[in-house]
């Protein structure tokens, strides 16, 4: 049984005389132990994705699925109240920006706890720093950073104190929102290799939500191609860059300077992502795809299974990849 089950996931925001259609029919099961990287370009639904699955979505966004489970139970059909118990004790969520929500008057462990008290009103102090501590210890933090106050720390001691944070219970499964995106390429490496000593030490599963295709190559199990709000292909991760099916995913590797078979600097992708109030008919990706067919332009390709992955596209492995 998958950890997480999404089955048709749609989120949309409402805005005044239109919808934005940001995520759209997505689906996918999650593996307990997987670390699936969820990647596009900015605008492809992403965070919606994330802030969906956690509730946190803003006042104009809406979630609608056939079936969302983690470890077998409904969390589709839940109440709010239902949703708040498991928020962080079976799933969390860490965001880029979680950083600067800290108070630069207060030291860091009062708010920790107060965030901690939040979630779990009856966690004791005593308890709260043992696991903290536990938990520093595996990002490479000292103790006494506890007793700092936020502009004492760098983006990456605060990103890593973040992570710990998200973790205090245990969650089977946790998101990390664009966590390495703001730091410099050195600290960036060295939080993916904590990222991965913690996945092993507390048998996480995570999903990361990035746009660095090098981050996912570095850090992840699998991959989960994200375009324009549509799941366009899933797999394990080297199969699916280094051999991808769908011309957006080969597009998207070329355009990472380090990932790029054909080798040579950055190469973008040209045009931009469709207007997702009016999304169109055919294949997300007409516009922009140099293998388009003519029934691209109106026929939708579903998911389908295509060698040990899913793919969405009618030329999947006909095209050289
Ligand atoms: N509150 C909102 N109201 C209306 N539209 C929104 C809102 N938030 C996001 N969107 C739209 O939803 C789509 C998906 O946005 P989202 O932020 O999820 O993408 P993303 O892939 O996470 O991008 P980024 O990498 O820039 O964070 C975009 O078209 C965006 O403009």
């Amino acid at each position: 049984m998958p950890l997480l089950q999404m089955k048709n996931v749609n989120i949309n925001y409402r805005l005044k005389n239109r919808q934005v259609r940001a995520v759209r029919d997505f689906t996918l099961d999650i593996n307990e132990g997987d670390i699936v990287g969820v990647i596009g370009e900015s605008g492809s639904g992403k965070s919606t994705l994330a802030h969906g699955l956690m509730r946190i979505l803003p006042g104009n966004g809406y979630l609608e699925a056939s079936t969302i489970t983690l470890n077998g139970k409904d969390i589709l059909n839940i109440s709010d109240s239902e949703f708040r118990k498991l928020r962080w004790v079976e799933m969390s969520i860490v965001f880029q920006k979680a950083m600067s929500a800290l108070s630069p008057v207060h030291k860091i462990f009062g708010q920790m706890y107060d965030a901690i008290l939040a979630h779990k009103p009856e966690t004791g102090k005593e308890e709260a720093i043992k696991k903290l501590e536990k938990l520093l210890a595996v990002v490479n933090l000292p103790r006494k950073a506890l007793d700092m106050y936020p502009h004492e720390l760098s983006g990456g001691m605060m990103q890593r104190m973040m992570i710990s944070l998200g973790l205090i219970f245990n969650p089977k499964l946790v998101i990390l929102d664009e966590v390495t995106t703001a730091l410099d390429v050195i600290t960036q490496g060295q939080l993916l290799d904590e990222i991965k000593r913690l996945v092993k030490e507390f048998g996480l599963t995570v999903m990361m939500i990035t746009h660095d295709i090098g981050v996912v190559n570095e850090l992840c199990t699998k991959i989960a191609i994200l375009y324009a709000g549509e799941l366009l292909e899933y797999g394990d991760v080297k199969d699916v860059i280094f051999k991808p099916l769908n011309p957006y995913t080969k597009a998207l590797v070329e355009s990472h300077p380090d990932l790029n078979p054909h080798g040579g600097g950055l190469r973008g992708i040209p045009g931009t992502l469709p207007d997702l109030s009016n999304p169109p008919e055919g294949c997300i990706f007409y516009d922009r795809c140099t293998c388009r067919l003519d029934r691209c332009r109106e026929e939708k390709p579903e998911l389908r299974d295509f060698n040990n992955r899913k793919v969405k596209c009618f030329k999947a492995g006909e095209f050289n990849g």
